[in-house]
């Protein structure tokens, strides 16, 4: 698969000597969503910033589309990369239209062409055109301004774009929703994400593969989210995805009709616990827990497929974990 970025022994040493990088390789392919996660101070930040150069690098290469982001003009090179952060920084005395709007306007696109691409954009994130196109940043909950940011980032559609922390600071709730939603988003585009979290949880729920890092921008594992959890590449990769791994894996994986134990009949008994086949792990398991006997139905296309308990959920992580490329 081809490469969106390729970073070859990249460094970065501030001025006060912090090496903040030291010699980090590695790609992002083209459309996937990676996420780099790790301790803090460990060099995420800085690796994303040296992208689009909001950090210069001290050493080493960053090609994107194989070009050396360095010769770059720094202007021309931000507009072909949407950046979103934390705080996302809307322009306050600006609408939400008008900020979505800011970088067709400096690239000249004439009043139709940017309104419609503005509708288009605040539909896109969930954001209905007419009622919040002429609303204020303080007018909206921080979750709907990350979604105005994301628009923004995205409005003349860049071939890739970095997200350092981008759902930091919204509530847990609205913080899943974004992600739900943001999944969705990146199907639909097929933009390539770079994705800067702290939050394991996030990474293994949004990235096609996670990169993780340790202090000094050091590469510990670049692997599918289901490969970091069942098989981290070093001590400090298991530290970090921690005893919630096989929790975390549950929620990624999902039932199979391999995984059940055979059943005929349907189990008639009132209150008798029935799932879907396709549900995710987690769901299955906390059915179980509280099903009669320990034991849920499986139903697919409204009749009774198997079911399934303890061991079911046991074979199908097994079944995960074993198909994991690493
Ligand atoms: N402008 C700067 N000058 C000097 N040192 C810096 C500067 N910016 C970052 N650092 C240091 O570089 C190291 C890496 O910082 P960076 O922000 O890239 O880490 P991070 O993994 O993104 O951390 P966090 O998760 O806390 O945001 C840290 O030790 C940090 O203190």
């Amino acid at each position: 698969m081809a490469a969106a970025i390729v970073y070859d022994h990249v460094r970065k040493e501030y001025q006060d000597g912090t090496v903040a990088v030291d010699d980090l390789s590695f790609e992002v392919r083209e459309h996937e969503l990676l996420a780099l996660v790790g301790p803090s101070g460990c060099g995420k930040s800085t690796t994303l910033r040296m992208t689009n150069r909001l950090v210069e690098l001290s050493a080493g290469r960053i090609l994107l589309h194989g070009e050396d982001v360095t010769q770059a003009d720094t202007v021309a090179l931000r507009r072909r990369i949407g950046y979103v952060i934390q705080h996302v920084g809307l322009f306050p005395h600006r609408t939400v239209a008008q900020n979505v709007a800011t970088v067709p306007r400096l690239l000249g696109w004439d009043r139709a062409r940017t309104r419609s691409r503005v509708g288009d954009l605040l539909e896109l994130v969930g954001l209905d055109p007419d009622r919040y196109g002429r609303r204020y940043p303080h007018e909206l909950s921080g979750g709907e301004r990350q979604r105005v940011g994301v628009a923004r980032a995205l409005a003349v559609d860049p071939p890739v774009l970095l997200m350092d922390e981008p759902f930091g600071a919204v509530d847990p709730v609205g913080r899943r929703r974004l992600q739900v939603e943001f999944r969705r988003i990146h199907r639909e585009l097929g933009t390539t994400v770079v994705l800067v979290t702290h939050d394991v949880d996030e990474a293994v729920r949004l990235a096609d593969r996670v990169a993780v890092l340790s202090r000094g921008g050091r590469l510990e594992q670049l692997a599918p989210p289901v490969s970091v959890l069942s098989s981290p590449a070093s001590p400090a990769v298991a530290d970090l995805v921690g005893s919630g791994a096989a929790v975390r894996l549950l929620s990624l994986a999902r039932l199979e009709r391999a995984d059940l134990s055979p059943r005929d009949q349907e189990d008639g008994r009132p209150g008798a616990v029935t799932l879907e086949l396709g549900a995710a792990l987690d769901d299955v398991f906390a059915a179980i827990a509280q099903a009669p006997g320990g034991t849920v139905q499986v139903r697919a296309d409204g009749a009774v497929v198997g079911v399934a308990d303890a061991d079911t959920v046991v074979a199908a992580l097994h079944r995960v974990t074993a198909a994991a490329p690493s």
